[in-house]
């Protein structure tokens, strides 16, 4: 995902080359102030020592912020692709793995920003840690021998406990992931629980409470372990001090002066020392991001052949449905919903009622016929002869209104609402000119009722100025009358219009009003009657 190229290794060099000398510098003139090196005690060296801090700070702030740029650049360019494949993926892809995937995927990819920061930082704490030893080395080989096996046992005995406790993080994480859903339980659903003390109560004690105790005394114990094992850096370090101050002269490895610089060295490679334990935690994390990225890529790949910007067409005359077939892959069950083979025609200006009881494969035929879904057999004509892709062409002609229809926050449309007649007339035809009583976008936006939702979503409808209408449910939100108007106004108005409308409903009284009835049952259709055949209307039962 983020790949470095070569230039960006050579500037990451060029930076931490400079960088690593000019401190490296600074150890060195304090290590002969110190000793009293004479050499380095005239009184050109404040202007020397304040020139070299100046000269490190603006190299770190031009290279600070040319990373910081590259980061941002890369992250929000990376947030950009993955809105563009979470608008291509398939609605079955979403489906099957669920939205949460898109935020966690978000996330992920936040994590990810901090990469090129960490590489800096991995390259100068190594530079910094193999020019400190080199000066070490130079002072005294036996002395920087001790040091470094110290050093390594420090480091050793981190990663080792830190290691043990991986199975508690990932019990932790488990408990996280299910009190999430008990939180996305008490949100979504805080009406339902207002409603039932016994609900409050079970919730609460049953999953909510024992989750959140088991996690209290994981999470302490995790934290506490983390905590004492931080501390070894910084014990640690006092420890190797004390082996330099005292251990070594001792030992007769090191006389004064060594001492003064190898603890001055020790103390300015602590940092670097530290940077490079502590970041194995965040290469772990960046690993484990990385792992999730690939997999979000690979489960919604982007089909490159997808037409993205689908023109309307208003020249539609039919669409034919030939042994059109789809089930659902569901893993590890046996009886999955299958649909078809269906065979259908639909010609232009028809009404089509599509019934069935619940289950019955209506709302799947429509995503089908919407193109939502990719049908696994068979084939689409439209127009009698030009056989289309459904993925990207059926959109053409069609608009939709589901069942649970979404009013958009802004105007994603082509067309406006400001001094659009069309749209006054059309307020006026909904009955919701009372509701919105200017054309300005935001007006259009509130939150309405279900029904009134559901009128505004057929205005919207409507001034796409597409030749298919298909509507799922879309009048059982709304009050008799209004239902009344929509079966014996609307729709043969629409149908007067040329619109073609084929609408799923559970509506039995007013059948009358469509041209063809077809009903579904366990996936496939059982009738297709034309409504001038009163009496088989008549005994359709849903
Ligand atoms: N995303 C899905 N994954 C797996 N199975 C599904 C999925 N969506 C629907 N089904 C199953 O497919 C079958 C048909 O569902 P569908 O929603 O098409 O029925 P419907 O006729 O529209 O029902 P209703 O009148 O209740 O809306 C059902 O058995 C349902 O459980």
């Amino acid at each position: 995902m983020f790949k470095f190229k070569k230039k960006d290794i050579l500037l990451v060099i060029l930076y931490a080359i400079p960088n690593t000398i000019l401190s490296f510098s600074v150890i060195y003139i304090i290590n002969n102030v110190l000793s009293g090196n004479q050499n380095f005690l005239r009184d050109y060296m404040i202007i020397v020592f304040s020139a070299i801090i100046v000269y490190s700070y603006l190299l770190n702030i031009v290279f600070q912020k040319g990373l910081n740029k590259y980061a941002f650049k890369i992250l929000y360019e990376n947030e950009k692709k993955l809105f563009d494949q979470i608008l291509k993926a398939p609605l079955i892809t979403l489906e099957n793995f669920g939205t949460q995937r898109f935020y966690t995927a978000m996330e992920d990819l936040r994590i990810f920003s901090n990469l090129p920061y960490v590489i800096t930082h991995t390259v100068s704490s190594l530079l910094m840690l193999v020019i400190g030893l080199i000066y070490m080395i130079s002072l005294s080989v036996p002395s920087a021998i001790v040091v470094s096996v110290l050093i390594v046992l420090l480091a050793l005995s981190y990663f080792i406990i830190m290691n043990s406790m991986s199975k508690e993080v990932a019990t932790l994480r488990k408990y996280n992931e299910h009190y999430y859903g008990y939180v996305n339980d008490l949100i979504r659903g805080f009406k339902e629980l207002k409603l039932s003390a016994n609900r409050r109560k079970n919730i609460m004690n049953e999953y909510l409470g024992p989750n959140r105790d088991a996690s209290e005394g994981l999470d302490f114990k995790i934290n506490y372990v983390f905590l004492s094992i931080n501390m070894i850096s910084q014990y640690g370090l006092h420890f190797l001090i004390a082996v330099v101050m005292f251990g070594l002269p001792a030992l007769g490895l090191l006389d004064r002066a060594g001492v003064i610089s190898y603890v001055v060295v020790i103390l300015f490679i602590s940092g670097p020392i530290n940077n490079l334990i502590n970041l194995q935690q965040t290469y772990t994390r960046f690993m484990v991001a990385n792992r999730r990225i690939k997999k979000f890529r690979k489960d919604f790949q982007i089909e490159e052949d997808r037409v993205d910007t689908p023109q309307i067409s208003t020249s539609f005359q039919s669409i034919e449905f030939k042994n059109i077939c789809f089930n659902y892959e569901e893993k590890n069950k046996e009886n999955t919903f299958t649909l078809g083979p269906v065979n259908l025609e639909v010609k232009k200006g028809e009404v089509i009622f599509i019934i069935g009881g619940n289950g019955s494969g209506k709302s799947t035929f429509i995503n089908i016929l919407t193109g939502l879904y990719q049908p696994s057999d068979g084939e689409i004509i439209v127009n009698e002869s030009s056989i289309i892709d459904p993925k990207s062409e059926l959109q053409n002609y069609m608009t939709a209104i589901f069942t649970n229809n979404h009013i958009f926050s802004k105007n994603y449309d082509d067309y406006k609402l400001e001094s659009n007649k069309e749209y006054q007339e059309l307020l006026k035809q909904m009955e919701l000119d009372v509701v919105v009583e200017d054309d300005k976008e935001e007006s259009a936006r509130r939150n309405f009722s279900k029904g009134q939702s559901k009128r505004m979503s057929m205005i919207f409808a409507l001034l796409e100025k597409k030749p298919v209408l298909i509507l799922d449910e879309w009048a059982a939100d709304q009050d008799p009358y209004f239902r009344k108007f929509f079966y014996e106004e609307l729709i043969p108005k629409f149908k007067k219009d040329g619109k073609t409308i084929i609408a799923v409903t559970h509506d039995d009284a007013y059948f009358n009003h469509a041209d063809r009835i077809i009903k579904f049952d366990f996936g496939k259709i059982i009738k297709d009657l034309k409504t001038e055949d009163k009496k088989q209307i008549k005994d359709l039962s849903i």
